[in-house]
């Protein structure tokens, strides 16, 4: 019984396995943006990815995710909210069953189409990725909106990828890819601290969430859901929608990086 997006083991069921899912710093959440106060104290980003990093995409039944070789300081990112360096280890995205509602968290309580999660884990504190996830100020999570447009030629290569990783369990070579092609222009951000958004839901998330969205066309993003949470010998079960409600944000204050 492996948690899910669907009704018999979706977010509402998550906390009979997962505890933590119940917690009061839960992700995503709606960024009131008239509340977000300006922290003139947050430092600009630092973003310095080296694109042969990338090493697999792979399906993991959720979405799909690129995993990057992270055994030293290659690919990091630095500043903002953050102190020393977070060093990427992975991307992946979140949609939903059509172009109005995808993304996790919410602006205003507006919906995009998709959103964009790049992993990155504290490599001054902690050894590897999963250990520092234990941590309150373990991981960082960079994240930008998809907003339906244009064909993105960034998302291109990943798009052509995956029809090799159809179903559950497939893995192919995937290199020279730099996620920070899929950031914005502006790199204004609203940050707040919260936790992984699906199972098991840890607590030890910095999000670091661009203002501006980037463009995705509905035919890329109709690829995304042709990815599919069964195996290859099972009958097809593609993943229409695989994004988390809103959380309570328990008092919690979201801060800006610009006026
Ligand atoms: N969606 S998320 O980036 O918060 C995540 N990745 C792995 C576990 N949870
Ligand atoms: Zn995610």
């Amino acid at each position: 019984k492996e948690w899910g997006y669907d009704a018999h083991n979706g977010p509402d069921q998550w906390s009979k396995l997962f505890p933590l899912a119940k917690g009061n710093h839960q992700s995503p959440i709606d960024i009131k943006t008239k509340e977000a106060k300006y922290d003139s104290a947050l430092k600009s980003l630092s973003i310095s990815y080296d694109p042969t990093t990338a090493k697999v995409i792979s399906n993991n039944g959720h979405y799909f995710q690129v995993q990057y070789d992270d055994k030293d300081n290659q690919s990091v990112l630095k500043g903002g909210p953050l102190t020393g360096n977070y060093r990427l280890n992975q991307f992946h995205f979140h949609w939903g069953s059509s172009d109005d509602n995808g993304s996790e968290h919410t602006i205003d309580g507006a919906k995009q189409a998709a959103e964009f999660h790049v992993v990155h884990w504290n490599s001054d504190k902690y050894g590897n990725c999963a250990e520092a996830v234990n941590h309150p100020d373990g991981w960082a999570i960079a994240t930008s909106f998809l907003k339906i447009g244009a064909d993105n030629p960034n998302l291109q290569k990943i798009i052509d990828a995956l029809d090799s990783i159809k179903t559950k369990g497939k893995k192919a070579q995937f290199t020279d890819f730099d996620p920070s092609t899929l950031f914005p222009a502006s790199h204004d951000y609203w940050t707040y601290h919260g936790s992984q958004t699906h199972p098991p839901c840890h607590e030890s998330v910095t999000w670091i969430i661009f203002k501006d969205p980037v463009p995705v066309s509905s035919q890329q993003l109709a690829k995304f859901r042709s990815i599919r949470a069964s195996g290859a010998r099972e009958k097809a079960h593609p993943i229409l929608s695989n994004h988390r409600p809103t959380q309570p944000s328990k008092g919690r204050k979201v801060k800006a990086s610009f006026h």
